[in-house]
């Protein structure tokens, strides 16, 4: 068990920054190993690291579990004084310890239609989520759902999986990301027997969610395969959940006999919530959180709905970061605390930021002309600018999608939406693209 550990830790000191590692790695102790449940308990000495293990690094530690034991397990962690008591999980998967599907570990027990804040944005697919989960096959076949990033998907997918397999107990659930399908599809390649057993997984339950559709653009063996695994459960009447970043039509590196499935029936779309649903879903999570709702607080909640309109998982972080270093400096949570530790979000759209001056700024940056940025000419010298300005428009103004498409020679607001997606994606992987946008945010802050 200690070596277990101690290889984990030798992984996470790898890849940890020395204060993140002691912090919160090096005072977890290794409790048990239970190979009937695959369960990997942990103790930690305090409810502040077992939240911030929990919101932060659970899916890093299972997976680095994963890689010491060689197969999935569900990691708990408890405090010490919990140590008698059974979690909710554990509860359930001995009360039926058959009808679980491993996958069904990576359920988020925080993703269910309780803590899912309707509003004007999202009710059409939640009622669709909510129709599907309560009559599996009967109401929609299958769903699509689709939205930005941080917007609510994966939330809805978890929520209906939760539902059916507490209102319908005999149906078999599977919730899988379609980069697990894939990964999956691969190692099952290398063997007969394993293709077999994949096929057989896939195709022998009675609802399947796959989150994150759009990830399989461009793979023609899992396009090939997902289709036979579409084919073969819709034709069983099986009810398939669907959930990717656009809309089947846009995702133009898919086969069309798939994105012709996908609009077989009900499409349901989540867009930004509004400001009002922007301060539900915080007061929501600060219930959740058993952080006391007092005129500070609201004041503080109203603060960051206001700054913060695209992605719910920022509003979501900018929130934790806020209760967390109340906890940690034991200090009180009022709007000048709050300002103090979000300055970095504060200060950008604190500025008179408009569409026509980031323009300007990207143009002199990349010593291009206005009327070019706004022509219809696609080549990379052009294209490339036009993209990361597209991104600040989105990122620091309040400008609608349809009105910033209008600002760059009228184009349509997914043109808009496809560039805020990929200069994201990029500002995760390319280094230059970090710096030329942070030095564009600097120069619009007039720093
Ligand atoms: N309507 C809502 N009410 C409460 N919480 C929400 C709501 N929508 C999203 N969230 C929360 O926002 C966070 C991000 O949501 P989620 O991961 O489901 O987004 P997503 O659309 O799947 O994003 P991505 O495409 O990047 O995977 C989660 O913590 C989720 O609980």
């Amino acid at each position: 068990m200690n070596a277990i550990w101690e290889e984990i830790l030798n992984l996470f000191e790898q890849e940890l920054t020395g204060v993140s590692y002691r912090t919160w790695f090096l005072p977890l102790i290794p409790k048990e190993i239970n190979e009937e449940l695959k369960i990997f308990y942990m103790e930690t000495p305090d409810e502040f690291s077992q939240r911030v293990l929990e919101t932060r690094y659970m899916e890093n530690l299972q997976r680095k579990v994963e890689t010491v034991l060689k197969e999935p397990y569900r990691v708990i962690v408890q405090l010490k004084a919990e140590e008698n008591e059974e979690t909710i999980e554990e509860k359930k998967i001995k009360e039926n310890p058959k009808k679980i599907l491993k996958d069904e570990f990576y359920f988020n027990p925080r993703y269910n239609f309780e803590n899912f804040v309707v509003g004007n944005n999202n009710k059409y697919a939640h009622a669709a989520a909510l129709a599907v989960a309560d009559a599996p096959s009967m109401a929609y076949n299958p769903l699509f759902i689709y939205g930005g990033s941080g917007l609510g998907k994966t939330h809805l997918m978890h929520a209906i999986g939760h539902y059916i397999m507490e209102n319908h107990p005999d149906k078999k659930v599977l919730y899988v990301s379609s980069e697990m399908f894939t990964n999956e599809l691969i190692k099952s390649l290398e063997d007969r027997k394993r293709i077999r057993a994949f096929k057989q997984k896939y195709r022998n339950i009675d609802v399947l969610l796959i989150d994150d559709i759009q990830f399989i653009e461009g793979k023609e063996a899992t396009q090939e395969e997902f289709f036979h695994t579409f084919n073969t459960l819709y034709d069983l009447n099986k009810q398939i959940i669907i959930s990717s970043d656009r809309a089947p039509n846009k995702l133009v590196n898919l086969e069309d006999r798939l994105t012709s499935r996908f609009q077989w029936n009900m499409i349901a779309d989540i867009q930004p919530p509004d400001y009002e649903t922007r301060v539900a879903i915080l007061r929501k999570k600060a219930e959740l959180e058993n952080v006391e709702l007092d005129d500070d607080l609201f004041e503080v909640i109203g603060l960051i709905a206001e700054k913060i309109k695209f992605n719910i998982r920022e509003l979501e972080g900018a929130f934790t970061r806020i209760t967390s270093f109340s906890t940690l400096l034991n200090e009180k949570i009022t709007v000048k605390f709050a300002r103090n530790i979000l300055k970095d979000i504060l200060s950008a759209s604190d500025f008179n930021i408009s569409c026509e001056s980031i323009k300007k700024t990207v143009c002199k940056k990349f010593n291009i002309k206005i009327a070019d940025i706004e022509s219809a000419k696609r080549t990379r010298n052009l294209a490339y600018p036009r993209q990361i300005a597209m991104y600040l428009c989105r990122e620091l103004t309040d400008t609608s999608l349809p009105k910033v498409g209008e600002a760059f020679g009228g184009r349509d607001h997914t043109t808009v939406l496809h560039a805020y997606d990929k200069i994201s994606a990029e500002l995760k992987t390319n280094q230059s693209t970090v710096d030329i946008i942070d030095e564009l945010k600097d120069e619009l802050n007039g720093k």
